[in-house]
């Protein structure tokens, strides 16, 4: 018997244990952005008289959109912009979807398009998102804003992506020459995030769902960033010791007890006490998300006027 299966030698360093995980505070974060944005609605409003307009377009009946269409609703006329709802029933065709678009695209009080995903079968997401003005795209999804993203130059950068990006710059400054491994290659979140990242210098590594060996990537990361939907995928072998890491998984998951409560893609109890900085779910991501909506929404008011 070799030494080391008399005394087990523990796979993760022993300061690893006494890590004291800081949790990102989403909603402080989220707080202070729409502080700002909430000054400049009025001052759009004073000196120019231009109240920034969102409409947001739901199309069937999926309660998780119906909620987070409200709150954007809500969150919108808290900073003094207006908001427009389209609820479209599930039978709506794609032909009628594209006419709403041109005609949101027409109206000069609107200046920001968000057409909810997902869409129901039978209408094409991208066709959709393409037809929107780039201007009011402030979901940043079509194909001019996705470009522009790619290329550094200024656009409507996506909300979720945009707002893991505050949240890092908030926590660590500069990123520049960090190792950011991205779990996710979806157009919403995976995609831009790894090309934010690399505007900022980082390393970028990118695994999706056919990648070998997730796990063997995630653990070399500083920045470990994850939106695959996926409840549980990350454990705590996965999080190099000190590491931040930014849950985007919203996961609905039902307790013994009956009731229904959110969870990200980390298995939080395990990230505590591993990771450096860590969200939370709900409370980390999320919140930000919003609050890019409304300074996309703000963004696209402004160079209206020019
Ligand atoms: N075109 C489009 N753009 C989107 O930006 C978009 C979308 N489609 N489809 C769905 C996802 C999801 N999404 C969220 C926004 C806010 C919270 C949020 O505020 N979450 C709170 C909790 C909310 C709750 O308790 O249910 C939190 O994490 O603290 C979550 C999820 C935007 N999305």
């Amino acid at each position: 018997m070799t030494r080391s299966n008399i005394i087990p030698v523990p796979a993760i360093p022993m300061q690893a244990g006494q890590i004291q995980t800081r949790l990102i505070d989403g909603k402080a974060h989220a707080a202070r952005l729409t502080a700002e944005i909430e000054l400049e609605v009025a001052q759009l409003a004073e000196k120019h008289g231009i109240v920034p307009g969102l409409a947001v377009v739901l199309v069937g009946n999926n309660p998780a959109s119906e909620v987070y269409v409200r709150s954007k609703i809500a969150h919108t006329e808290q900073v003094g912009m207006r908001s427009i709802a389209h609820i479209l029933p599930g039978s709506t065709t794609q032909q009628e979807l594209l006419s709403l678009v041109a005609d949101l695209n027409a109206d000069p009080t609107i200046h920001g398009v968000l057409v909810q995903l997902p869409l129901p079968r039978g209408i094409d997401a991208a066709l959709i998102t393409s037809a929107i003005d780039p201007a009011k795209d402030v979901d940043g999804l079509g194909p001019m804003n996705v470009g522009l993203t790619t290329l550094g130059l200024p656009g409507l950068v996506p909300c979720t992506p945009l707002g893991c990006l505050l949240l890092l710059r908030g926590e660590l400054g500069s990123l520049k020459g960090l190792h950011a491994v991205v779990v996710g290659k979806s157009n919403l979140v995976g995609r831009p995030m790894a090309q934010l990242l690399l505007q900022e210098e980082c390393t970028v590594t990118v695994c999706h769902v056919a990648t070998a060996d997730v796990g063997a990537l995630a653990c070399l990361a500083d920045i470990l960033v994850v939106a695959t939907g996926h409840k549980g995928l990350v454990r705590r072998e996965w999080i190099k010791p000190g590491a931040t890491v930014i849950d985007v998984g919203i996961n609905r998951v039902t307790t013994p007890e009956g009731r229904t409560r959110l969870v990200g893609d980390v298995v939080f109890d395990e990230a505590m006490g591993r990771a450096g900085r860590l969200t939370p779910v709900p409370g980390g991501v999320g919140p930000m998300t919003i609050a890019c909506l409304l300074r996309n929404t703000l963004t696209a008011a402004q160079r209206s006027l020019r």
